[in-house]
């Protein structure tokens, strides 16, 4: 049973088709890039996993069971996290904050054990620092020590975008639907994080959908690549076939002329 399943995928916005007839698997441990021209349709498909919007037509399996119609804190509770183009962190609050809160669905114990700070809350709160240590320590130790303490907004982009990646983590999720992850990133921070992503799956056992646009990333990290365009499925496989096929080369230069 595929981790997750997208059949028959359509998504209008007024007369424009955004999504158009999308089908598509993810197998559990697998690492998928989603690639295409601006305004393909990689981040709408991002919003119809994550219930931000709800397909017009198609349906959405995870794990076997249907997901479209939940709402995105409902879908994040079946397993599926995300990140976002331009990031969405509680900016006031620190480093090791952000990556609490998303566990808050996780606590047993009710507000006034919070409150009273029982032992029994004292554990679980203990639990959820640890697993946001694990979380934050595959950056290695550049978001730890001092820096967990510190207001997200003192953060370099980079390091904001490794913390809105712990985060995602740390919601429990099976499944991380990374969005441009290495977007403001430098080179040698883009490789970085093409390693890193790819622990995420080898030590952390997730599986990983991408939208990236630099193609050195996705060509040494991708299982599989998947290329949108006009809303459509235009192509997938290995990346090596993927770029060389003549409907994903017309599809970029088509655009680039525009
Ligand atoms: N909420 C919305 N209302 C109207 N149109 C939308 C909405 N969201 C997306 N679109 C349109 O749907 C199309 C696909 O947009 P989408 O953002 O999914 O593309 P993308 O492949 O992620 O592009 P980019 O690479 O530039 O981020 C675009 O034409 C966009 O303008």
């Amino acid at each position: 049973m595929p981790l997750l399943e997208l059949r028959n995928l359509y998504k209008a916005f007024g007369g424009l088709q955004a999504i158009s007839n999308v089908s598509l698997t993810v197998n559990e441990g697998e690492i998928v890039s989603i690639i295409g021209p601006n305004g393909a349709g990689k981040s709408t498909l991002f919003n119809l996993i994550t219930g931000v919007y709800q397909p017009d037509r198609g349906d959405i399996i995870f794990e076997g069971e249907r997901i479209n119609g939940l709402t995105p804190d409902k879908v994040t509770r079946k397993g599926i996290a995300r990140t976002f183009q331009n990031l969405r962190l509680f900016t006031h609050l620190t480093v090791l904050e952000n990556v609490l809160i998303p566990q808050h669905h996780r606590l047993k114990s009710g507000w006034l054990a919070a409150v009273l700070r029982t032992p029994a809350y004292l554990k679980e709160e203990e639990e959820m620092r640890k697993v946001a240590l694990e979380k934050l320590s595959f950056f290695g130790p550049r978001l730890m020590s001092f820096r967990l303490h510190q207001p997200v907004y003192v953060l370099s982009y980079a390091n904001r975008r490794r913390t809105e990646m712990a985060r995602a983590m740390a919601t429990g999720a099976k499944l991380l639907l990374l969005d441009e992850p290495s977007a403001g990133m430098n080179p040698k921070e883009t490789k970085e994080i093409t390693q890193i992503i790819r622990r995420f799956r080898d030590e952390g056992g997730y599986t990983i959908v991408l939208v990236e646009h630099k193609m050195n990333l996705v060509g040494e990290i991708s299982d599989r690549v998947v290329v949108l365009d006009y809303g459509e499925k235009i192509a997938e496989g290995d990346y090596k076939d993927v770029v060389n096929d003549p409907k994903v080369i017309e599809a970029y230069l088509g655009r680039r002329e525009e």
